[in-house]
């Protein structure tokens, strides 16, 4: 650092532009402060550009094909159709661009300024921001947030690197179906695009080294996920330790693997790995801020945020949060809260999420498994979806609603939906825990017929176990 050049001082300094770190540049810039924010390369973090979105933009374009294969069943006759990928992918890409464009408005409108440039600490509390064309500037902030998120992991077995395996990032840039998808990881990512793949006419074979897909969950949840892929003629590979890797993803992949003891190879075309996250601390200077890591390398907070070093937090992934935009949004209120002199934590807030699959499981509070781990006595309520009506109407009848509910009161300790509209029907028994209502309020409320949401009505007038 040349001791000559002063750092530009800012109020608000934000390293990383993602769901949390966006927020509070244009709050805090909103409030006549002088903030600056230092992004790579995604105006708006992952969520928009690389993630959350793009995903779900995908994934109903792959809901559509599959109508269009099921339009028989619906009496529309529809001979002959192809998938056109660049065309699924020019679709994503408008929508990423608009949600940029509506970035960028933002910025102008709040007056936080978005410096594209790569950033690391060269000192205490003095960020160096490399722009594209070589230009360096430092910057300084009376407080500054980390917010630079994850990226996917990949793991060093021999030949995986070579093998220049598919992220997804670069699944979601795909012009061509993938003859034969091989994807390591029965996850988030992996089951979101295990199905979208299939549907778009793609062999797909997912491999996982637990017994079940998304492992955490209970049982019902598995066994309702893996009987949804299989029907759809996705071969899972569970249980399953991988050995090596040869070839290259887009020509031609061979995954070799023990399952339960025995050696098997798997060819394919692709190779797409969503085995989780590493976070980006790596090669940014965080020792000369003072800014401690944990053992997985995520950054060390508080419940506040606050990191090891004084003023500065730590938002997203990248603190250890839990991996939904919604938990880095809500990031953004605890420090935001606490830079306005409040005390605002982490402890004890909900985790909603949803899995958006088609159906979708989604999930609010405690599963069955950690009420038994933790000797919570609790009442199960549980219906299949053929007790919704709407889903009768719809035909769309796989899957369940089930709600724990603590045995000697009427509060609800968890509720999980796996079926058509799972993440809108957990919404309203998420509002319920929030208001801290009791289960029966849902059970006497006047919901519209034939909603989704109208069969938690079934749900609690149903005989709890
Ligand atoms: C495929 C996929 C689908 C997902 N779908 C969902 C979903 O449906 N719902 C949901 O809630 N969550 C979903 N997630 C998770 C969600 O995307 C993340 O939890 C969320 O984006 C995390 O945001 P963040 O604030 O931690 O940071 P990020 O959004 O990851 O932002 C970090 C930013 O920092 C930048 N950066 C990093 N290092 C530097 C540096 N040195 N200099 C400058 N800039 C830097 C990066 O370029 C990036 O833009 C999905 C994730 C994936 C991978
Ligand atoms: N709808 C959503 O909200 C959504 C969608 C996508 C991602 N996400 C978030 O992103 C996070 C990351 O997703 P992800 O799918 O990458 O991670 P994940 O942790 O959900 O799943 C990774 C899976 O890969 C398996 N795995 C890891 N290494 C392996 C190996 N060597 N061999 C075989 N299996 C292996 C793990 O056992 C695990 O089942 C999720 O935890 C989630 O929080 C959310």
């Amino acid at each position: 650092m040349d001791p000559q050049v002063q750092p530009e001082v800012y109020d608000l300094l934000i390293l990383g532009s993602g769901a949390g770190a966006k927020l509070l540049a244009w709050t805090f810039a909103g409030q006549g402060q002088r903030v600056a924010v230092v992004e790579r390369k995604y105006v708006g973090g992952a969520c928009p550009n690389i993630a959350c979105l793009p995903s779900k933009n995908v994934i109903h374009t792959a809901q559509i094909a599959h109508n269009v294969r099921r339009s028989e069943e619906f009496g529309v006759s529809i001979d002959n159709f192809r998938i056109n990928m660049p065309a699924v992918r020019d679709r994503k890409r408008r929508m990423v661009q608009g949600l940029v464009d509506t970035h960028l408005a933002l910025y102008k409108q709040s007056g936080a300024e978005l410096i594209m440039a790569s950033g690391r600490f060269v000192g205490p509390r003095v960020l160096e921001a490399t722009l594209a064309d070589g230009t360096k500037r430092l910057l300084t902030g009376k407080n500054i947030v980390i917010g630079t998120g994850t990226h996917a992991a990949i793991e060093n077995i021999p030949g995986m690197a070579a093998a220049q395996p598919l992220t997804h990032v670069e699944a979601l840039e795909l012009d061509v179906v993938p003859e034969h998808l091989i994807i390591l990881g029965a996850g988030y990512v992996g089951l979101e695009f295990a199905q979208a793949m299939r549907r778009f006419g793609s062999q797909v074979t997912v491999v996982d080294r637990n017994e079940r897909v998304i492992h955490g969950e209970d049982e019902d949840t598995t066994e309702g996920l893996q009987s949804l892929l299989e029907d759809e003629g996705i071969k899972l590979v569970l249980n399953a330790k991988v050995k090596s890797v040869a070839g290259v993803s887009g020509q031609s992949v061979r995954v070799t693997l023990s399952q339960n003891g025995v050696e098997r190879t798997l060819e394919g075309t692709h190779l797409l790995v969503a085995a989780g996250r590493v976070p980006n601390t790596k090669d940014i200077g965080l020792d000369l801020v003072g800014v401690e890591l944990t053992e997985r390398g995520y950054i060390k907070v508080n419940e506040r945020l606050e990191t090891s070093a004084p003023g500065v937090w730590a938002v997203g992934e990248v603190a250890g949060s839990p991996q939904f935009t919604h938990i880095s949004e809500d990031d953004f209120r605890v420090v935001r809260d606490n830079l306005l002199g409040g005390n605002h934590v982490t402890t004890g807030r909900q985790v909603p999420f949803c899995l958006f699959t088609d159906p979708e499981f989604a999930r609010i509070g405690m599963t069955e498994k950690e009420a038994r781990s933790k000797g919570i006595a609790y009442r199960l309520f549980k219906v299949p979806m053929t007790h919704v009506l709407r889903a009768r109407s719809l035909m769309e009848t796989r899957g369940f609603l089930k709600c724990l509910v603590e045995r000697d009161s009427d509060r609800i300790l968890g509720f999980a939906a796996f079926g058509v509209g799972a993440g809108e029907i957990m919404a309203c028994v998420q509002i319920a825990m929030l208001g801290r209502m009791p289960y029966t309020s849902l059970r006497e409320a006047i919901l519209a017929h034939p909603t989704i949401p109208e069969g938690l009505i079934a749900l609690f007038s149903s005989a709890a176990s």
